[in-house]
């Protein structure tokens, strides 16, 4: 039998820099991935670069088609690249394989025509996420029903376009398709959109994705689907009544669940949790010794930025001080690439209240920002939530032009507790979106 100083499980974000940071430590390391399709992960491949590089396209004017051309040839050039990054190493090999557990030392990693058993001092599960499909009649056999990374592989725009479940994912693809010039309807299991944000952006977003073309059915239950000679009938429940809706594609976007299956953890002592995730401590050990679960496998925050800061603290506990854990990890922001974006950072006003502060809020609409005006879409609001006794940010939402950007400036702001008079004096490039923060904690 084999055995290796670390087996990576997955070719996924945090999995691929802890690959190439044991190899530059020296170390052995093998990186195990089921689909050579997939080298990079799934961001690079099927979800946050190939969806923001095909609604750039849709806002540049390019047609659908080329887009996805274009699309293929990032994606392409990424995997090669990312794969190069791990594989070229010394000390490290990749393998085109699937991997499974057959007790908590031993994996079973087959390919095609071959299966071997290999053992290591520590291994790293990195399996990512996929899908979760809701069990409603007619889903699972259509031949129109698509997950988002089926979705992204189609070379023909489906030119109408039905999407269930208003989440990132679905909301996304709803502004990408709307943008392509798609009649796009999107059911939504709550009476609204963006539920969670602060309610004044969330109905300003709601409105202007509609103005955009967006139909949005709401506290809508989808009770079944049948295909039709080219496209899909959807029924669904609205207000105690049957509602027939008949498109050309539906996207399911209801959330993503670990990707644990094939693994066969039951053979370990390796525990799930909610939802199949893989439990882990602060420090991501499972309750298996020497084995590690990192990334959206172990049920945290579904984010790409996420996993990278899953390998910050297994790198840590490697080669550094051993300080860095889940417990200490700051504030992150989170992003929907709406047009324009979303970002938002801390806690809303509500949930500032609900805690216990007595925050002043801080409001500027996005076309008081001469860059807005620039840009050519000045829609959107920025809200501030600032606890008074020491003026320091709680939190933030951004909903304007370039909103992806200034929440990163945001974020240091409100880990590092600097006041927001200093957001306020800064001297800021112009015209810049940024710029924004000297008006907003006027
Ligand atoms: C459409 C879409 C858009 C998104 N947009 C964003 C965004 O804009 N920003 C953002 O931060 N996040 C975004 N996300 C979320 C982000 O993609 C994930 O959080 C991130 O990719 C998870 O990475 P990971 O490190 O957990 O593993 P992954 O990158 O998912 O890698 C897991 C790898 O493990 C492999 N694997 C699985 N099982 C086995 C096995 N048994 N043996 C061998 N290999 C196996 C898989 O093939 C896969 O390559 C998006 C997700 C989707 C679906
Ligand atoms: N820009 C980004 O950072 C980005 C973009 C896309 C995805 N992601 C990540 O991927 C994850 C998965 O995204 P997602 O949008 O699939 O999941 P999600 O869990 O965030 O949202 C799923 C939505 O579907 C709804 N839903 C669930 N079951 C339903 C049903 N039967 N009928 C109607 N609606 C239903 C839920 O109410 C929810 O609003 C996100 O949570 C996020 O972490 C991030």
């Amino acid at each position: 039998m084999k055995h290796f100083d670390n087996i990576i499980i997955g070719f996924g974000k945090a999995g691929k820099t802890l690959a190439a940071t044991l190899a530059q430590h020296g170390k052995e390391v093998l990186v195990i991935e089921k689909d050579a399709q997939m080298y990079g992960g799934t961001c690079i491949n099927v979800a946050c670069i190939p969806t923001k590089n095909l609604i750039t396209s849709a806002q540049r004017g390019v047609s659908y088609g080329q887009a996805i051309q274009i699309k293929n040839q990032l994606t392409g050039k990424l995997r090669d690249k990312n794969y190069h990054k791990v594989a070229d190493q010394e000390t490290a090999t990749v393998l085109n394989a699937d991997a499974e557990f057959l007790d908590d030392q031993t994996l079973l990693v087959k390919d095609d025509s071959s299966e071997q058993q290999l053992t290591a001092d520590r291994i790293f599960i990195n399996t990512g996420s996929k899908a979760f499909v809701p069990a409603i009649e007619g889903l699972q056999e259509s031949r129109h029903v698509y997950t988002s990374q089926e979705l992204l592989a189609q070379t023909e725009q489906v030119q109408h376009l039905a999407i269930l479940g208003g989440g990132p994912i679905g909301l996304e693809f709803a502004s990408m398709y709307a943008q392509f010039g798609s009649e796009v309807s999107v059911l939504v299991n709550q009476p609204q959109v963006l539920r969670g944000f602060e309610p004044e952006v969330a109905q300003m977003a709601s409105e202007d994705l509609q103005a955009d073309g967006i139909e949005f059915l709401l506290e809508s239950e989808l009770v079944s689907v049948h295909d039709t000679e080219d496209g899909v009938e959807l029924s669904y429940r609205q207000n105690h009544e049957v509602h027939t809706l008949t498109v050309d594609a539906l996207l399911v976007a209801t959330g993503r669940q670990a990707n644990v299956a094939d693994l066969h953890l039951e053979r370990t002592s390796i525990e799930r949790g909610k939802h199949g995730a893989i439990v882990v401590n602060e420090k991501l050990e499972t309750t298996a010794p020497n084995i590690w679960a990192l990334g959206d496998v172990n049920g945290g925050p579904q984010f790409t930025y996420v996993s990278l800061d899953d390998w910050r603290i297994v790198n840590n506990q490697l080669f550094g001080d051993q300080t860095r854990t889940l417990a200490n990890r700051p504030a992150f922001p989170r992003v929907t690439f709406l047009k324009p974006a979303i970002a938002t950072v801390g806690l809303t006003e509500a949930e500032a209240v609900a805690q216990g502060y007595q925050p002043i809020v801080k409001k500027l609409a996005a076309a008081a920002v001469p860059k807005a005006q620039v840009l050519g879409d000045a829609r959107g609001l920025y809200k501030a939530v600032v606890d008074p006794r020491n003026n320091t940010l709680l939190g933030m939402t951004i909903y304007a032009e370039e909103a992806y950007e200034t929440i990163n400036l945001i974020t240091l702001a409100l880990n590092q507790k600097i006041p927001v008079t200093e957001l306020r004096d800064q001297i800021y490039s112009h015209p810049t979106m940024t710029e924004a923060l000297n008006d907003v904690f006027a």
